[in-house]
């Protein structure tokens, strides 16, 4: 039984972590907010396939789009219509008309699509998280809605204190656990070993100090 009060309520969002270049996004609203989260989208998946409907087009989501590499967003400078939800996954309402986010929330609900209401923890399925992406690890942050500003410093912190080697480190686990051999239950065994101390930099040696290529000496190796 959970007798936390209600404020205190322990984070019971479930995570998971989008193919966004496989799903397709609706976001209706292109201001500050439509903007910001247009940011966030593809900072963190910069070939998201993003379709933005709005009526005025916030002129810094056309220098990030030029300034991209490539993308694969699509810009409709017009209202709002729900025939726009049609082949769309996921919708992001971030107009300045509440009852019109509220009429986008209603009709993605029923065509049965996952909606986020900017700003509006009430109407969403989900939350956008803050991120931290390095090389192949992501981590993303929640505070189940109580502070953003709280989610925002502490990507920063974390940030600052993840070692840049992390994204080297993470193609060579996988080359052991691909070199590996054994059963299955051997393989388990013996990455958890090699990993035991990974993050406390207390190396230990899986093969004594032989290493073949499947221990933390040779995740030390350039
Ligand atoms: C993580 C991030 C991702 C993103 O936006 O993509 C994000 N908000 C960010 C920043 C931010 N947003 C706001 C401020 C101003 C300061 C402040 O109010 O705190 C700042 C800080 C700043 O900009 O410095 C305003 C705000 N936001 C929400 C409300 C309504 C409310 O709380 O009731 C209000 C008040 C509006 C008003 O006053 O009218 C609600 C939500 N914002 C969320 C996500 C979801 C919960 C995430 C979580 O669980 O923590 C949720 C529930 C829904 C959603 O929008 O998905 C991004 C940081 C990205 C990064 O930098 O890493
Ligand atoms: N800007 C902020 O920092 C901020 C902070 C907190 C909350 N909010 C809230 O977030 C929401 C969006 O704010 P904003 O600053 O992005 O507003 P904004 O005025 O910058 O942009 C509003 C966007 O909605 C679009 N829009 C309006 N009517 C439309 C229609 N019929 N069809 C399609 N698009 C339409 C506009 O064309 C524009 O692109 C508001 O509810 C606001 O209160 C904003």
């Amino acid at each position: 039984m959970n007798t936390l009060p209600s404020n205190m309520e322990r984070n019971e969002l479930y995570p998971v972590f989008l193919k966004l270049h496989t799903l397709q996004t609706l976001i209706v609203g292109a201001g500050e907010v439509g903007f910001e989260k247009l940011s966030f989208i593809l900072k963190s998946s910069p070939k998201a396939r993003v379709t933005m409907v709005a009526t005025w087009i916030n002129p810094e989501i056309e220098t990030l789009l030029n300034s991209a590499h490539e993308h694969f967003v699509q810009i409709h400078q017009r209202a709002f219509h729900p025939d726009d939800l049609q082949g769309h996954d996921l919708v992001i309402a971030a107009t300045n008309i509440p009852e019109l986010n509220r009429e986008v929330q209603q009709a993605a609900k029923q065509l049965g699509k996952l909606i986020n209401v900017a700003d509006t923890p009430d109407l969403c399925d989900f939350y956008l998280g803050s991120i931290v992406t390095r090389g192949p690890l992501k981590i993303g942050i929640s505070t189940n809605g109580q502070s953003p500003t709280f989610a925002k410093r502490f990507r920063q912190v974390l940030e600052a204190a993840l070692p840049e080697e992390v994204e080297d480190l993470l193609p060579k686990l996988n080359e052991i656990r691909d070199r590996l051999g054994g059963d299955f239950a051997h393989k388990v065994r013996m990455l958890n070993q090699i990993t035991s101390t990974l993050l406390t930099g207390m190396a230990s040696c899986a093969c004594g100090g032989n290493c073949t290529g499947d221990c933390i000496e040779f995740l030390k190796k350039p």
